[in-house]
């Protein structure tokens, strides 16, 4: 995350497509020809590989990159626990931390602080599963911030974060934090140079895997998130001296800092496969159903973190984009269900089809699993009453999202506690009336019926 006075270009270059292997020289000829690791690197550069999994992960799998820089990653003082420490910030679910919850939970969307905080200060933990220390499984966070990172970067050794940062309350800025937090590659490390102004958000933390495109099946080659869609930067470098720039590293949940005196977006080149790339949800091409029945969520899978069950996830990201609902004699909203897979959902801009009130852009609601929901009373009157003659409807202003895992989220005690839980959200289903209109007898509905008897 970078730091205030760094001077960004206006027009950040990208190269796009989805876990190639890309290569960029912000100077010609600094990245060596035909080997890794010269001697002597091109215009004295230190060469520095980052792997992202294990040296001998098959070929398909396995991502690194190998950078060319200023001066290399190791040249800081030792690491230190962050002081002030940060007590919100989870990678290891237990009953410590964290507690059991079947309960349908939502969330109003969390004030803006009113005392400057900027990315690392505003970010909080929900729920999660799981431990970076085993490397498997996942978390949740949010944030709120007003201010940028000064003369710091954090880096993550925990897991990858994705970062839904559209929830941001001021569109220009929220495009402009997408553009420096993730995808600027000043380095691996994930980059917050807020805008002036508020900002909020939610992350996924995905620990021991990385995100892949989902496959794509009968649907066929094309369709859902496009790979050229996805935007990785090009090298990017900065050689100005920077005394007492710190180094925010994450680390089993833990925040730990070194100093050092130069910046950490010192590199003149890279090339490689592992890379941080950002992805404009507006781009998403959805499939659906053309004639009857409400198709499962999966369809709109933007991106999938496997687990070793084949179609298992430790986490989907699925979004559910502006789009035309044209099913006859069908139930559009989503069916009211119970699922095996925990559901994490959140709001970036508009409203969201199960829910006429009370999920608001910035809130968040969690599901977990087996826990009974669907459609709010209001939904589903509202829909009964169009009848079988609804005709193709557009679900315009929306944006919502889900976070969707086979691990059972344990949900920390500052996100129960938290004054902007909805404690009433149950009574939105509360109302739903028994539409049941079968004539029976009163001993047939007190003794049970079955058309056997
Ligand atoms: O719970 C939700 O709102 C998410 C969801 C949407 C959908 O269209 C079908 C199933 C599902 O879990
Ligand atoms: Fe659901």
């Amino acid at each position: 995350m970078g730091s205030k006075n760094i001077d960004f270009p206006a027009n950040l270059e990208y190269q796009s497509g989805f876990g190639n292997h890309f290569s960029s020289e912000a100077i010609a000829g600094a990245l060596p020809e035909s080997q890794n690791s010269p001697l002597v690197c091109p215009y004295g550069l230190y060469a520095e590989q980052i792997s992202g999994t294990a040296f001998t992960a098959p070929r398909k799998l396995n991502q690194r990159s190998w950078l060319y820089r200023v001066k290399p990653s190791v040249t800081h003082d030792p690491f230190k626990p962050r002081v002030p420490s940060h007590e919100k910030l989870v990678s290891e679910f237990n009953q410590s931390n964290s507690s059991a919850n079947p309960t349908q939970l939502r969330w109003k969307p969390v004030e803006i602080p009113d005392t400057p905080t900027d990315f690392i200060d505003g970010l909080y933990t929900v729920c999660g599963a799981g431990s970076s220390y085993l490397r498997h499984g996942f978390a949740i966070h949010m944030y709120t911030a007003n201010k940028s990172m000064d003369n710091c970067a954090f880096c993550n050794a925990d897991g990858d974060f994705l970062i839904d940062c559209g929830s941001q309350l001021n569109v220009e800025d929220c495009k402009c934090l997408l553009v420096r937090l993730l995808f600027y590659l000043k380095d691996f490390v994930s980059v917050v140079d807020l805008p002036d102004g508020p900002s909020r958000g939610y992350v996924a933390e995905i620990f021991g895997t990385h995100f892949q495109l989902p496959d794509l099946g009968p649907i066929g080659a094309n369709g859902l998130a496009a790979s050229r869609d996805f935007l990785v930067p090009t090298a990017w470098f900065e050689d100005s001296p920077r005394p007492g720039y710190t180094i925010v590293q994450k680390f089993g949940g833990e925040l730990f800092t070194a100093k050092q005196d130069f910046s950490p977006f010192n590199v003149v080149a890279w090339h490689g496969n592992y890379a941080p790339f950002k992805y404009e949800l507006s781009k998403f091409c959805p499939y659906n159903t053309v004639l009857f029945d409400h198709s499962d969520p999966s369809i709109n899978t933007v991106l999938t973190a496997p687990t070793d069950k084949p179609g298992v996830a430790l986490l989907d990201f699925v979004v559910f984009p502006p789009r035309w609902l044209v099913a006859e004699h069908t139930f559009r909203p989503p069916y009211y269900h119970r699922n095996c897979m925990s559901e994490f959902m959140g709001l970036i801009h508009g409203g969201y089809e199960a829910k006429a009130d009370g999920f608001l852009p910035g809130g968040a609601s969690l599901h977990s699993c087996m826990t009974p929901h669907g459609p709010d009373t209001k939904t589903y009157e509202a829909t009964i009453a169009l009848g079988n003659e609804a005709g193709p409807q557009r679900i315009a202003d929306t944006m919502a999202f889900m976070f969707e895992s086979c691990l059972i989220p344990r949900i920390c005690p500052w996100a129960l506690e938290s004054p902007s839980i909805d404690p009433d959200y149950y009574q939105c289903w509360i109302g739903l009336k028994s539409h049941f209109t079968c004539e029976l007898t009163n001993r047939e509905l007190q003794n049970g019926y079955n058309q056997a008897n």
